[in-house]
C-alpha cells in the first residue's frame, strides 16, 4: 500500500489486496531459501566471533539481519509506517535522507512482535522448509532468512492498518469501544475475526504454492504432480499456525491500546 498517495483512505477491500499480494512475496522468498540446507550453524548463538564486532554474541543470523537493517535504516525503511525492525530501535542509526510526511493513520504505538516471527521462523520454518543438513551455505541461507522474516514481520504487523479500518466502520465500533474498555481481549478478537476470509485465504494460497512451485519448461504439457520446489502444506500450516493468529494478535493489541490518549 502507498502510503505516501495523501489519502488516508484505509479501506478494508484495498488492506486486503496488499495482503493477497504479500502471499506472493512470502511463497517465493520461501522457495529462495529452500534452495538451501538447513545450516544449523546459522541459527547457533555465539558460534562465530565476527571480526571487528567480537562483542556481539547473537547468531550468524542475527548479525546479519542487524547489520542489514543499520544499512536499510539509513534509507529511512523503518520511517514507513509498515516497516518493523528486528533490531532494537536505539541500535539503528538515523536516515541519510530527510524524512518523509506520512499521512497519520494508525494511533501512535510501539507494538512490534519481531521477536515471536524470529522464534518460529528459526524453529518451525527453516527446519521444514530445508533439507536436514549442511551445505556451507551460510550467507546464501541467512540472505534469504532475512527476505523472508522482513515479509513475514510487514504482513503480520498489517493487522494494526486492518485493525484500524475495522475500528472506523461505524457498524461495529461502538462494541469495538465496550471490549476496549472492558479489556475483554477474547470478545476484540471474535468481533475481528472472519472465518469466511481465512478459509480462502488457505485455499488460495495452497493453489499458488502448487502453481508457484513448479518448474515451467518451455516444452511438454503443465503437469501439477511434479517434483515441487516448495512443501505446499507447510507454506499453508506456516498461515494457519503462525500468520494469521498473529496478525490477529497484533490487531488485538492495536486495539486494546486504541482509545488510550
Ligand atoms: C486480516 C484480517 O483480519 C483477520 C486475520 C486474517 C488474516 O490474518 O489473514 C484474516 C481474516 C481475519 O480473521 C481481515 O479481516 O482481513
Amino acid at each position: 500500500m502507498n502510503f505516501l498517495s495523501g489519502t488516508e483512505d484505509i479501506s478494508l477491500g484495498k488492506l486486503r489486496d496488499t495482503l493477497i499480494r504479500l502471499e506472493d512475496t512470502i511463497i517465493f522468498a520461501l522457495i529462495e531459501r529452500a534452495q538451501f540446507s538447513h545450516n544449523e550453524p546459522v541459527y547457533k548463538a555465539g558460534l562465530y566471533k565476527y571480526k571487528g564486532c567480537e562483542d556481539f554474541e547473537g547468531s550468524f543470523l542475527e548479525y546479519f539481519l542487524q547489520e542489514s537493517e543499520k544499512l536499510h535504516a539509513k534509507v529511512r525503511r523503518y520511517q514507513s509506517p509498515d516497516e518493523y525492525p528486528f533490531t532494537e530501535r536505539h541500535l539503528l542509526p538515523d536516515p541519510i535522507i530527510p524524512a518523509l510526511e506520512y499521512p497519520q493513520i494508525l494511533k501512535p504505538n510501539d507494538i512490534n512482535i519481531n521477536a515471536k516471527i524470529m522464534e518460529f521462523y528459526v524453529k518451525h520454518i527453516v527446519p521444514s522448509l530445508c533439507a536436514m543438513d549442511d551445505d556451507q551455505n551460510y550467507g546464501s541461507a541467512a540472505t534469504r532468512d532475512v527476505t523472508c522474516l522482513q515479509a513475514l514481520s510487514q504482513r503480520i504487523h498489517y493487522g494494526k492498518f486492518v485493525a484500524e479500518a475495522k475500528f472506523r466502520d461505524p457498524k461495529n465500533q461502538p462494541k469495538y469501544i465496550e471490549y476496549i474498555k472492558a479489556r475483554d481481549s477474547k470478545a476484540i478478537e471474535e468481533l475481528l475475526t472472519n472465518k469466511k476470509v481465512e478459509e480462502d485465504l488457505l485455499k488460495r494460497l495452497k493453489r499458488k504454492a502448487l502453481i508457484y512451485g513448479q518448474d515451467i519448461t518451455e516444452a511438454g504439457d503443465f503437469t501439477l504432480d511434479a517434483n515441487l520446489k516448495i512443501n505446499v502444506d507447510l507454506v499453508v500450516e506456516l498461515y494457519e499456525k503462525w500468520v494469521i493468529p498473529l496478525t490477529k494478535e497484533v490487531e488485538v493489541a492495536y486495539l486494546l491500546e486504541r482509545l488510550d490518549n
